[in-house]
């Protein structure tokens, strides 16, 4: 090796460069050099030159000699000695906060799954309530006639209520959304007495609406274990009350939807004698216009607007697919039917066409129609500085994904990444996307992701470039929690973005913790599930497209 490489391996080492990378020769020859010019020759090592003035004092071999000699006692190395001691001093502290954090993050998610849990309980025990009030005044369960029942059983025909079987032997009946009593609220403009409707959601199978029902997914008759069919049921929503409050919401700055948007309130206020509610922007947009929307209700502060479940009915979108996330991030926990009317680009979760609002609404108001019960991740921020806190930041719902990046940093993101308590993997790239199927076909897929069914319970795993040849995007199921940590040693920062929106910047120690929240969100289907699924990835993204061969038949 040459000297000056040497010199400049150990100054990258951060040792001095008076060292075993210099033998007592070269040493005599630097001296001589620095003895000539007054200073070493070509170096640019700060170290070097002390020494070489020092060095310069003595004139002869022998000095030389003795200072090669001295070498291992100078403070220098004894520094050096110090600071590595330090070092590893300091490695050892960080590696024990690290297991005190994960250990806290660990702990927090395991605490946010049994808050699902007990979530997911609660909705049950209520599901349970409202059944066994429906069971005392079903003429069907007091005759005992189950089968009979069973074959009643249609949701085609709204008329035929009265015949139906109340569905609380676990065959048909999913879901009853609450009926609360909204509170009472005076003021003008927010001025809804109306109780929320109720509906009912059922499984079709086969995607028939009066198909058979099933309820177990999985049998163990004869001590063998059977599925039942289950994957391709399409879900079903019917009113079982009238709906009275639509909550209509549109993208701002756009002349298509303001054409549309007036001609919608008052054909919803005149020929359904529905309540219309809208976002206090649209409110004084269609006042500035005309007073006649005087009845047009809205909100008056963050109390009422976190009450907006318990009296919306029905939530109307007018734009693309960010307005979809928009009305989903309005609702922090239930969310009611979402109609989206397509006024955008691409509209992958827009099935229906504005300009024929009347039929659409007329029908989904009448019902029944088919849902889609679009899965939201909770993600929730651990900060490491605010790791003796009770209080922790508020969960965010995402409809799409959240994603963590490397922001504004021109470093690789570094992120260890557990799935419940076991250890999946460090991302070494630009970033990690953590999506629902629904956002399967958004960022997820632009970086590499598979397209995924929204209906599938799954949560998608998608590294941005990662830095590596074999890191292959993964689906994990539905019922794991995430928890995707910046290490201390992280060169940089990392930034969490919520359905590509709230930027949150993540320091070494801090955590993000994802699982999948107990509120969906019901978006009403054109057709069914699969079929505009499958029709938004044709016509959205063209998806396999390509000329067909010519039918020349093979060469003979
Ligand atoms: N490289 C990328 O593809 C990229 C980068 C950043 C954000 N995004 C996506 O944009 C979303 C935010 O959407 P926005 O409308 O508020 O921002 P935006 O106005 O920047 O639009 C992003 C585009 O993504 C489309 N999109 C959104 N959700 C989709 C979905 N579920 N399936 C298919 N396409 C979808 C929209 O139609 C739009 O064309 C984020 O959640 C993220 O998924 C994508
Ligand atoms: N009610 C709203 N209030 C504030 N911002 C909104 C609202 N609705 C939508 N946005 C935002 O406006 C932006 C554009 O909306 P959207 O994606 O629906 O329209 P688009 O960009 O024309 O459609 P596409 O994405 O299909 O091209 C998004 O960033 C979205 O978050």
């Amino acid at each position: 090796m040459e000297k000056k490489e040497r010199r400049n391996l150990g100054s990258r080492l951060g040792l001095s460069v008076i060292s075993p990378a210099f033998s007592p020769e070269e040493l005599m020859q630097e001296s001589s050099d620095v003895a000539a010019n007054g200073s070493p020759n070509g170096t640019e090592n700060g170290r070097l030159e002390t020494f070489g003035s020092s060095a310069s004092t003595l004139s002869s071999s022998d000095s030389m000699k003795a200072a090669y000699a001295y070498l291992p006692q100078t403070p220098i190395r004894s520094t050096d000695a110090h600071l590595i001691e330090f070092s590893e001093a300091m490695r050892t502290v960080a590696k024990a906060l690290r297991r005190v954090a994960e250990g806290k993050a660990a702990a927090q998610a395991e605490a946010a799954e049994w808050k699902r849990k007990y979530e997911l309980e609660k909705a049950r025990n209520l599901q349970h309530k409202n059944e066994e009030l429906e069971h005392e005044g079903c003429p069907c369960c007091m005759n005992g006639m189950l089968e009979d029942s069973l074959n009643k059983l249609t949701v085609h025909d709204a008329s035929s209520d009265q015949n139906e079987c109340c569905g609380n032997h676990g065959i048909c009946s999913h879901q009853v959304l609450g009926d609360e009593a909204p509170a009472p609220i005076v003021n003008s403009a927010y001025k809804m007495v109306t109780r929320k409707a109720s509906f009912r959601l059922s499984w079709g199978c086969n995607g028939e609406k009066n198909g058979q029902h099933k309820h177990d997914v999985v049998s163990f008759e004869k001590g063998d274990i059977t599925t039942a069919s289950r994957s391709n049921k399409q879900i079903l929503l019917k009113w079982e009350t009238q709906p009275q409050t639509v909550f209509i919401i549109t993208k701002p700055n756009s002349s298509e939807v303001r054409a549309i948007m007036p001609e919608m309130v008052r054909w919803l206020n005149e020929h359904q004698k529905i309540n219309v509610l809208v976002e206090p922007r649209l409110r004084e947009e269609l006042l500035a216009d005309d007073s006649y929307f005087d009845f047009v209700q809205t909100w008056e502060d963050d109390d009422d607007k976190k009450l907006l479940h318990t009296k919306v009915d029905l939530v109307v979108t007018l734009g693309g697919d960010g307005t979809v996330l928009w009305a989903a991030s309005l609702f922090k926990g239930p969310v009611p039917p979402v109609v989206a009317f397509a006024l955008g680009s691409l509209g992958f979760m827009t099935p229906f066409h504005s300009e024929q609002y009347r039929e659409s609404l007329g029908n989904v108001i009448k019902g029944p129609f088919s849902i889609t019960l679009r899965n939201r991740l909770q993600c929730q921020v651990i900060r490491d500085a605010a790791k003796d806190e009770l209080e922790t930041e508020e969960p965010i719902l995402v409809l799409n994904e959240v994603t963590i990046d490397r922001g504004i940093s021109s470093y690789l993101t570094y992120l260890e990444c557990y799935c419940d308590s076991s250890f999946v993997t460090c991302v070494q790239g630009d970033g990690l996307i953590i999506s629902t199927t629904s956002g399967s076909t958004a960022y997820s897929l632009a970086a590499g992701g598979s397209m995924v069914h929204p209906q599938v319970p799954a949560i998608l795993f998608t590294p941005i470039c990662p830095h590596s040849l074999s890191f292959r995007p993964l689906i994990l199921p539905e019922y794991v929690t995430l928890r995707v940590q910046v290490p201390y040693n992280s060169r940089g920062q990392a930034w969490a973005s919520f359905d590509g929106k709230d930027r949150k910047q993540l320091a070494p120690g801090d955590a993000l913790i994802c699982s999948m929240a107990p509120w969906p969100v019901p978006t009403a289907c054109l057709v069914d599930s699969t079929t505009d699924f499958l029709r938004s990835i044709h016509e959205g993204l063209h998806w396999n497209l390509r000329k067909s061969q010519s039918f020349d038949g093979p060469p003979a």
